[in-house]
């Protein structure tokens, strides 16, 4: 596993953004304490995704989560080319450093708004950590990490979709299921007649390919 020439991969945004968030301000309680900069151990590093995660097994993980489809590696980094130039996504991802492999996830989505003084309001999504490293604080890392982040960069909340059973692991971090106000409704379509199910990686602009 692992990027054959990892000095030339892309970043998705600034690592430097993960080195100084504050883990005291957060609720969640660590025990040992943890942060984004200091993750526990040597061997794990929490930083921003890169154009060479690919072959790090991030969607294997991601598959953990819910279907990922065939996605090849040109879609991939389309896919990520399109994240990184908007500058509203910050896929963030703890790596075992031991194996080159990818064992969390999770992404904070900045949605900008007219209302509120043109606010800016996050949104975490597909957190994600691999099964064989789950019960050892990685999960809360990683959304803390993200809520953090959402909060430097100006959120003025964040806000978050999940199953019934996760309620408790996000009440620990903080997130609040607000009265009156908590109800998540979807509408779901048929993909096959969307303009984006018809834009193959084959059609899709070649320039925003990653050379790495
Ligand atoms: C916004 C979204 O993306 S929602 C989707 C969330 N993701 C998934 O459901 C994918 C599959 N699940 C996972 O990847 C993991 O189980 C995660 C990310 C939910 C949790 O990761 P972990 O590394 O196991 O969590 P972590 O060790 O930090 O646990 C933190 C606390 O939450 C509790 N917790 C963790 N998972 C669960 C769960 N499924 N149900 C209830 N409590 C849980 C733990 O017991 C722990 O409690 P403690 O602090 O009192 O000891």
């Amino acid at each position: 596993m692992g990027a054959s020439h990892p000095e030339q991969e892309l970043s998705l945004y600034d690592r430097s953004l993960l080195l100084d968030l504050d883990f005291s301000r957060s609720p969640a309680k660590f025990s040992p304490p943890i942060s984004a900069a200091n993750p526990g151990e040597p061997w794990m590093k929490v930083r921003p995704l890169q154009s060479g995660d690919f072959h790090r097994g991030f969607l294997q993980i991601l598959s953990q989560l819910t279907s990922v489809g065939d996605v090849s590696l040109a879609q991939y980094l389309n896919r990520f080319a399109q994240m990184r130039a908007s500058g509203d996504y910050y896929v963030t991802v703890i790596v075992d450093s031991r194996y080159d492999k990818i064992i969390g996830s999770a992404t904070l989505v900045l949605e900008h708004k007219f209302i509120h003084g043109c606010s800016v309001r996050g949104r975490l999504e597909d957190v994600v950590v691999d099964d064989t490293y789950r019960g050892k604080q990685l999960g809360k890392l990683i959304v803390v990490t993200v809520s953090l982040l959402a909060q430097r960069l100006g959120c003025y909340k964040m806000s978050l979709d999940c199953k019934d059973k996760l309620i408790p692991f996000y009440k620990s971090i903080g997130y609040v299921l607000e009265p009156g106000n908590s109800n998540t409704m979807n509408i779901r379509y048929e993909q096959s007649n969307s303009i984006s199910a018809n834009r193959t990686a084959a059609n899709e602009p070649p320039e925003i390919i990653d050379p790495s």
